[in-house]
């Protein structure tokens, strides 16, 4: 039976042979020429406060419309006075209702690393991402091969960005490890099923060595969540429906860095 990650993907690959047979890659590649410097995200990820990675979010598979954002960058300027350390842009447009436009509306107005989220399949979203000024693009290991995976994470390190690299269960950390991977992010939502369990990163982190980063990703509503994964060793939150339903999402931000970075302040 197919689940919701194939599907979204099947989605993905449409949309992106289209695109393909509009902009062919050598003619992304030629646009990699006057596309702003990468801005490099891991100093900020590596300070001793919890960081947080906010995202740009419209809607979601599993809770449909979140938020209208008539102006992405609007949202992302208020996500970088609160004191946010990258910004994710979701660009998958099916099912999270984002665009490559909302990319590049975020990167001419703000100055913090950027994450393009989507569901990397083709050397080709590389390109495109680097294209439109991301800093950051996502693997996520349970679409990918081993094959896929080093493909995608070496040409990224290659155009200079860093990969986010996600992983839901201790062996999908194995092979983030083996990868390695120096940014790892632990969704506790099960994109197979789209449930969303807390726990996750907690069991999964330990498996992760000092040195790589960890991101808890997904399903952190408050400053009592930040805690609790900074408590299990999280450098930084991955944050998304709660900002875009929050009517002051720096004042949000504020709160969870502030709970969340309480350990490191010894
Ligand atoms: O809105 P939330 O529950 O705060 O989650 C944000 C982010 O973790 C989530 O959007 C996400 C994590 N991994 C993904 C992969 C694809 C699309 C979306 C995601």
């Amino acid at each position: 039976m197919s689940t919701v990650l194939d599907q979204i993907i099947a989605g993905v690959r449409d949309d992106l042979a289209d695109r393909q047979s509009q902009t062919p890659l050598d003619q992304v590649i030629a646009q990699i020429e006057t596309a702003p410097a990468v801005r490099d995200p891991m100093p900020a990820f590596r300070a001793p406060q919890l960081s947080i990675i906010c995202e740009v979010k419209r809607s979601s598979p599993s809770k449909g419309s979140l938020a209208e954002i008539s102006d992405p960058a609007e949202l992302a300027l208020a996500y970088a006075g609160g004191g946010a350390a990258a910004i994710s842009v979701l660009t998958e447009q099916r099912r999270f209702g984002g665009s490559l436009a909302d990319l590049d509306l975020v990167r001419w107005r703000v100055d913090q690393p950027i994450l393009r989220k989507d569901f990397t399949v083709e050397p080709y979203q590389i390109y495109e991402a680097r294209a439109h000024g991301a800093d950051l693009i996502l693997l996520i290991v349970a679409a990918l091969d081993d094959k896929q995976l080093s493909r995608l994470h070496q040409l990224t390190t290659e155009l200079g960005m860093t990969a986010l690299v996600e992983v839901h269960t201790p062996e999908e950390a194995r092979r983030a490890v083996a990868l390695g991977a120096e940014l790892i992010g632990v969704n506790n939502r099960n994109l197979k099923t789209l449930d969303v369990d807390l726990s996750m990163f907690e069991r999964i982190a330990g498996a992760i060595p000092d040195g790589v980063v960890k991101v808890a990703e997904s399903g952190i509503k408050s400053p009592a969540h930040a805690a609790r994964v900074s408590a299990a060793g999280a450098h930084a939150i991955l944050v998304g429906e709660a900002l875009v339903t929050d009517a002051h999402p720096g004042a949000a931000i504020a709160a969870m860095i502030a709970a969340g970075s309480i350990n490191s302040q010894e």
